[in-house]
């Protein structure tokens, strides 16, 4: 038998000295990138200093565990014999999914429920995810592989297949949210109209001081997430959702990267336009997008805007078809709202009137592609949705709201924060035809690019928790190269 061999010690002397922050090399060759190798090392739940570590550990099956109380409600409001049975079904579906997360199980394939997207997702297990479980796979996957599985606890139902666990919570959060909605409703119902006498140097300063202020209430219309505020007084919510002028200027100085002029030297070019926007939350949040679209339209930038919702319950709180039409109809026909003047509830139907219109005219189109509820990042949008990059190469602005989607715009891995964000979000930046994107994000997770150096290790020194709370956000943008030739290999 030979002898092991013999440890060898080196000296080292001559060499250059240790060297730290390798993580700010782009570490993994772009080619070499896929679901499971992002281009920075990836958050997994695992990771105990992550919030993945608390998500995929408490949060979801906190989540999991109201949704079942809310089925239940449901189930205890039938009466046809059918439909109870057929819900009982789903309700133990949901118990076992409860139960492979509790028991850290591994990521089964979707069951063919006959949706478009079951090859998508189960393409993606085949290829990266074979043997991963909950904890292991990264972060991003785990967690929307979760919310598909929770849907196809109902999709494969008779009578439930489309039945949205979270619509009560995002009604009710909405019906919660008066202050901020008629301060908006009552400045914004009338149609928009410039100061009598003012010349058109004049117009487009008007133009660009609303826009500043609108981005500003658009972005922090992000802050009311239902799955983190799962216990949120009124009170925490106006603080949250104050949309006064002060306190604008307040929390201007926490957005981290701010393109916002950048921003406004794009859109002030457009004129009769399509701008899109990439949904995040129902509710607060979507109501704000659409003061936002609003004016977009009426001074003149857009004359189309596109909404892209999701087909299921997604992450809580996004909006769905159903989320979209409650929220019109709500404004027009509905009795949310107590204790307030007849003026003010005037103003919201007067609103929501005038954006009925728009959607009938065409001007505002809500769709919902497949590829936003699966578990690809961004950064395989061209590949595995051609067409909706098709179709995205054709907007002048693709606005993407919300922590999720800042999440799959970078890949959700560990990224240095002061990566630009047009490196960050890579192929979404540099394809040929890549629409102009801006990411206006809240930061609520472990991602962070598009700071300025030594920022991100001030803060984790001063306020830990700092990448959570939503105190926080970005307004980065990337130019993108439209007008360029889209073309598949
Ligand atoms: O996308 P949103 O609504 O801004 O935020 C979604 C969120 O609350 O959920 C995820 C964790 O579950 C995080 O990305 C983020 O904190």
């Amino acid at each position: 038998m030979s002898a092991q061999p013999k440890r060898t010690m080196l000296h080292l002397g001559n060499l250059p000295p240790k060297q730290k922050d390798f993580s700010l090399e782009f570490p993994v060759t772009p080619g070499r990138v896929n679901p499971n190798q992002p281009p920075w090392p990836a958050y997994r739940g695992y990771h105990e200093y992550s919030f993945a570590h608390a998500t995929m550990g408490v949060r979801l099956p906190t989540i999991l565990g109201k949704a079942i109380d809310d089925t239940v409600k449901t189930l205890n409001e039938r009466y046809n014999e059918d439909e109870i049975v057929d819900l009982v079904s789903c309700i133990e579906r949901m118990e076992d999914l409860m139960d492979d997360l509790h028991q850290n199980s591994k990521l089964r394939p979707i069951v063919d429920d006959g949706e478009g997207d079951v090859a998508l997702w189960n393409k993606e297990i085949a290829k990266y995810f074979r043997g991963k479980d909950f904890m292991n796979a990264p972060w991003l996957f785990a967690e929307a592989y979760k919310y598909r599985r929770l849907h196809e606890c109902f999709s494969v139902s008779k009578y439930w297949k489309n039945y949205d666990v979270f619509f009560r919570q995002k009604c009710d959060t909405f019906s919660r949210s008066s202050q901020a909605v008629f301060e908006l409703s009552t400045r914004f119902a009338d149609d928009f109209k410039y100061a009598t006498g003012i010349d058109e140097a004049g117009q487009a300063k008007a133009r660009q001081l609303i826009f500043h202020e609108l981005t500003q209430v658009c972005l922090w219309g992000n802050s009311t997430d239902l799955s983190l505020l799962i216990n949120m007084t009124e009170e925490d919510i106006k603080k949250l959702q104050s949309t006064g002028g002060d306190h604008l200027a307040d929390t201007e100085k926490n957005i981290l990267g701010n393109h916002m002029d950048r921003l406004w030297q794009l859109v002030s070019q457009i004129k009769d336009g399509r701008i899109d926007f990439v949904l995040d939350n129902a509710g607060f949040e979507l109501y704000c997008d659409c003061v936002y679209a609003d004016f977009l339209i009426q001074c003149g930038i857009a004359k189309e805007v596109r909404f892209h919702g999701k087909r299921f319950a997604w992450f809580v709180s996004d909006v769905t078809r159903n989320d979209w039409n409650w929220l019109l109809n709500s404004m027009v026909y509905g009795h949310l709202f107590t204790g307030v003047s007849d003026e003010e509830l005037a103003s919201l139907k007067k609103m929501g009137q005038r954006w009925k219109k728009y959607e009938k005219a065409g001007q505002w189109k809500y769709q919902e592609h497949p590829f936003w509820c699966t578990g690809y990042t961004f950064w395989d949008l061209k590949s595995e949705a051609p067409d909706l990059f098709l179709d995205l190469s054709e907007s002048d602005l693709v606005m993407f709201k919300g922590d999720l989607n800042h999440r799959k715009l970078t890949y959700d891995c560990h990224a240095p924060p002061s990566t630009p964000f047009d490196i960050a979000i890579g192929p979404l930046a540099s394809e040929s035809g890549a629409p102009p994107v801006v990411s206006l994000r809240t930061i609520k997770s472990d991602v962070v690019v598009g700071i300025k150096a030594g920022e991100a290790e001030r803060l984790d020194k001063e306020e830990p928790g700092w990448k959570i709370s939503g105190k926080y956000a970005v307004i980065l943008l990337s130019e993108g190269d439209k007008g360029g030739k889209v073309m598949f290999t």
